[in-house]
């Protein structure tokens, strides 16, 4: 792999999942860090006027409740905990409004449980809501369902629903904030001596014996849970940085591609994991006939699918969701996300793209599906 370039490959990056993790959102565990979170903010609207969409998968509601309750001590009983995530939920919440009020940017609250994210059912509906979202340009503040989950099914530390939030709107990268500077060989607290890991493939089975426990009694997951989280990230093609929260202008200093924490990339070439993972994840909703010189134009050419390629659609489906493209002796040959829902299909087939805007009255895009969104069976 050519590591010398991966960085670079950040820039320009459109989707970018950020987590921020509890030991870096607390001030000393006295409630949340609202100078730092007002830093970040800003850092983040930037990226958002860069024509990059943020969602932000944010730690801290059990710390901010504790704060708020006058507890010191983090309380054993899980419903103690739930009430302290209540509390301090709102208020983490509230601060991030107004943090990222500031930089004219709206944000939403959005609360995650494994089930939404298991039940397929829910898994695509919150796909769609944070997709719609981001198409609204807001920021989504993520965070898991603390007060109603469970031991057997709680994610815990929020590494993995970062990861699994990666996933879910397909994200290029995931860029997790944290205290330490990014992975080192040994954890520093034990090791001062100890390596900074710059750039690595996250599925190398030397990282998890590097990567130790939280000890900071804020965090949750450590170091091991953030290697397991670019793994998990990596499924979907998306590249992932464990760096210092703490570190000046850190959000934009990645993303302009600068050698700062640790990048962890995906085994395969991203886009091809994406694709991977599209097709493991979504079902078919309907079906578009190819002629031959469409059929030729994605198996030879690799070119996406015009209009005037199609001589006929079936089925019912949105905009965004997964299609089958059959050729002309009837066998499916690609499968891919489709750019206009299946009324709108069937009134462009046929046609040359440039009459996309008199058809139907606007016009999104040329392709009925991008090379990128494409799958060759
Ligand atoms: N190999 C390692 N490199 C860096 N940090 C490590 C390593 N192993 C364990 N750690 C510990 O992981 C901590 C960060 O994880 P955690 O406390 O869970 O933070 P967060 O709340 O941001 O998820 C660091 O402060 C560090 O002590
Ligand atoms: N959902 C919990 C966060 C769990 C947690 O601390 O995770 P992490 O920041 O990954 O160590 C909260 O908001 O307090």
């Amino acid at each position: 792999m050519d590591f010398s370039s991966a960085r670079q490959q950040l820039t320009g990056r459109k989707r970018w999942v950020v987590k921020i993790g509890s030991a870096l959102l607390t001030d000393n565990g006295r409630g949340v860090n609202r100078a730092a979170i007002h830093n970040w903010a800003g850092q983040m609207a930037a990226l958002r006027r860069q024509g990059i969409e943020v969602l932000l998968v944010s730690s801290g509601a059990v710390a901010a409740g504790m704060d708020r309750l006058g507890w010191r001590k983090r309380p054993e009983s899980i419903h103690q905990l739930q009430a302290a995530a209540a509390v301090g939920q709102s208020h983490l919440v509230q601060v991030y409004e107004q943090a990222f009020g500031q930089y004219d940017c709206r944000t939403a609250q959005i609360l995650l449980d494994h089930d939404d994210l298991s039940n397929r059912t829910r898994y695509l509906n919150a796909r769609s809501t944070l997709k719609t979202l981001l198409a609204l340009g807001a920021v989504p503040i993520i965070n898991e369902n603390d007060t109603v989950v469970t031991d057997e099914i709680r994610f815990g530390d929020n590494d993995t629903l970062g990861a699994l939030v990666a996933n879910l709107v397909e994200a290029d990268v995931l860029l997790i904030l944290t205290d330490a500077d990014g992975l080192f060989t040994e954890d520093p607290r034990d090791n001062p001596a100890a390596e900074l890991v710059r750039e690595a493939v996250a599925a190398d089975p030397r990282l998890v014996a590097m990567a130790g426990d939280s000890r900071s009694g804020l965090g949750r997951g450590g170091m091991a849970t953030k290697v397991r989280a670019a793994q998990l990230a990596a499924r979907s093609g998306a590249r992932t940085v464990i760096v210092g929260g703490s570190i000046d202008g850190v959000i934009e200093r990645v993303a302009a591609g600068e050698e700062l924490g640790t990048l962890l990339l995906p085994e395969a070439d991203p886009l091809t994991a994406r694709k991977r993972w599209l097709a493991g994840q979504l079902q078919v909703r309907g079906q578009l006939q190819l002629d031959a010189g469409a059929e030729r134009a994605l198996r030879a050419q690799g070119k996406s699918l015009l209009p005037v390629g199609v001589t006929g659609v079936s089925g019912r489906f949105h905009r965004g969701e997964l299609v089958s493209c059959v050729g002309v002796d009837g066998v499916e040959i690609a499968r891919g996300l489709v750019n206009y829902d299946s009324g709108e299909a069937k009134k462009i087939c046929g046609q040359p793209s440039d009459r996309i805007l008199d058809l139907l009255g606007y016009r999104d895009d040329d392709e009925l599906i991008h090379r990128d969104n494409l799958i060759l069976l």
